[in-house]
């Protein structure tokens, strides 16, 4: 059991209330001319990944007293819980062991007594036989033909994770078309559907429970579309499987449990890409690469595992992330990579982050009275630049953003390359330095005092916007592998200090509930007036107009 510590109640708290007066007008510029040392002493390196947190509004005493309040908030307690397979998914009564499906040292880790690696190994093995097949052209479709495109079903953590991985990986793919179906709307599997032969596609039905109406609906859909082509009954083993928790639900879509891929309840949706969940992966840049997405994460996990929270960088980041939403009242935290293939990372993380801490009750069952997780948002630079980087620079909210970048890009081409780290190193360097009066009125020079006069506010920046800078080496899948464990421990940790469950998710029930009632009312054009008057209103509309 999680201890269930109110932070607002630690003296470490109190002491970060009053330490916020002397912080709250001191800016970032003044810090590094005071501390030569700064960027030292703010910047940690873990294998090929480098984070510089030195341009944060936070000096030596504002990190001792984080650091404190994550010790009276037990975090090495909840650390170690997690990984000894505890049950710390309290509301579901299940433990919370995505660590274990990239344990690559393969020590035994325990559920119910029970050493949960030989089942973990016995699926990686089934996966690695199984792409292998797969990429070789040995599997053969129904009419003896190999395999060309993959189309993976699912949605949330059946889709986000995989879509990010393989798009982040891209230049490690083989010559297998990868597409992803989630939404329900029939143009996402009718517009997929366009472009594959059903010869040659494989499906992967991706669901951990396998009821998920989503999903259930584009696999029964897309299962028809391949009967309709001439295929028989029999020739959906050579063309569907399954990826899900739930052996019977599979059985019953009619896919043969052979080609069904297990995982198990400790696995939570969002953190499922590690799991059979990350078959297309293995599909995409074949099982080795996968493997060494683990390793990656691995390596992250002992980090988190055991180095000191000072050196710690998920630690870290967690309490600089806590440092602004609880203190500085942030509302939204930026992810910008610079680096094209990661351009759906920002949207994985909305699901990692936003579904584990977008929680205002407590772990007593209270209302908080404080700010838990915020809004998870972001684009690759330089499009975010074009687009919404003006307010970070000159609105009104305090944003504080993650820039990633590698060193090494997968297409050199030309000056590409530096001309994007340019921008990413300028970025950053522009929201702490800001522009003085002094230095825009230095700029206008020749101007006449009117036109100075008028035009030179607008040309401020205050500066002082805080920025993590997460330069890696290359974007290979290890250190892809280690970026997106060090975000899923940032998202724990956040969890364990405001107090909350962050691996359940039942604030997406009640749409699912209510959309199951109005589904069959939408069956025939019969008035309907069991909702409120807006709700009524609207489905009477669509009746009429559709
Ligand atoms: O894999 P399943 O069971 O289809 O669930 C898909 C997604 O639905 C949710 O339960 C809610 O959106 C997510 O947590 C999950 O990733």
């Amino acid at each position: 059991m999680l201890s269930k510590i109110n932070f607002t109640q630690t003296q470490a708290y109190e002491y970060l209330i009053d330490h916020l007066v002397d912080m709250a007008d001191v800016h970032m510029k003044e810090l590094f001319e005071k501390d030569p040392q700064r960027f030292n002493k703010f910047s940690i390196q873990f294998n090929d990944i480098f984070v510089d947190y030195s341009k944060n509004r936070i000096d030596e005493k504002t990190m001792a007293l984080l650091l404190e309040l994550a010790k009276e908030c037990k975090l090495d307690e909840a650390i170690k819980a997690m990984f000894d397979g505890d049950v710390i998914n309290e509301t579901e009564n299940r433990a919370v062991l995505h660590t274990a499906l990239r344990n690559r040292s393969n020590t035994p880790v325990l559920v119910d007594g029970k050493d949960v690696m030989p089942d973990v190994n016995e699926v990686l093995g089934k996966m690695k036989t199984f792409s292998e097949a797969i990429i070789s052209g040995d599997w053969k479709g129904y009419t003896g033909k190999a395999i060309t495109d993959v189309v993976n079903i699912g949605i949330g953590g059946s889709d986000l994770g995989p879509v990010m991985v393989t798009e982040a990986l891209k230049a490690y793919k083989n010559h297998l078309n990868l597409h992803f179906v989630s939404n329900v709307d029939g143009t996402h599997i009718v517009e997929t559907l366009k472009n594959v032969n059903p010869e040659t596609t494989l499906f992967l039905v991706a669901s951990k429970t396998f009821t998920t109406q989503e999903t259930m609906s584009n696999a029964h859909s897309a299962r028809n579309w391949f009967l309709a082509s001439g295929a028989a009954d029999a020739d959906v083993a050579k063309h569907f499987a399954a990826l899900s928790t739930n052996a019977d639900g599979v059985g019953k879509f009619g896919i043969d449990t052979k080609n069904m891929f297990g995982f198990w309840d400790w696995v939570g949706g969002r953190y499922s890409l590690w799991s059979a969940i990350g078959l297309p992966i293995a599909l995409s840049v074949g099982y080795d690469n996968f493997e060494e997405l683990l390793t990656g994460a691995h390596e992250m996990d002992n980090h988190f595992k055991t180095a000191e929270f000072d050196q710690n960088i998920p630690v870290v980041l967690a309490l600089l992330g806590i440092w602004y939403n609880n203190f500085f009242e942030s509302e939204t935290q930026a992810i910008l990579p610079y680096d094209q293939y990661m351009h759906r990372f920002a949207a994985y993380f909305q699901q990692g982050d936003m579904e584990s801490n977008g929680k205002y009750v407590d772990r007593t069952g209270e209302k908080v009275n404080y700010q838990t997780g915020p809004v998870i948002w972001g684009e690759p630079g330089t499009n975010g630049q074009h687009a919404f980087y003006q307010l970070i620079h000159q609105g009104t909210k305090l944003i504080p953003c993650d820039f990633i970048a590698p060193a090494k890009s997968h297409n050199p081409l030309g000056e590409h390359h530096n001309m994007l780290l340019s921008n990413f190193f300028a970025q950053t360097e522009a929201l702490m330095n800001g522009k003085t009066e002094e230095e825009v009125i230095a700029e206008l020079e020749g101007k006449s005092q009117e036109e100075i006069d008028t035009i030179a506010p607008f040309k401020v920046f205050e500066g002082n916007r805080p920025t993590n800078s997460i330069l890696v080496k290359k974007i290979t899948p290890k250190v892809l592998g280690s970026l997106l464990a060090m975000y899923e421990h940032k998202i724990y940790t956040q969890g364990v200090i405001w107090n909350i469950f962050s691996f359940d998710q039942w604030g997406v029930e009640l749409g699912k509930q209510l959309a199951g009632k109005i589904l069959p009312e939408l069956k025939d054009d019969t008035e309907i007036d069991s909702h409120d008057a807006s709700t009524n209103g609207l489905i009477n509309l669509y009746k009429a107009w559709r």
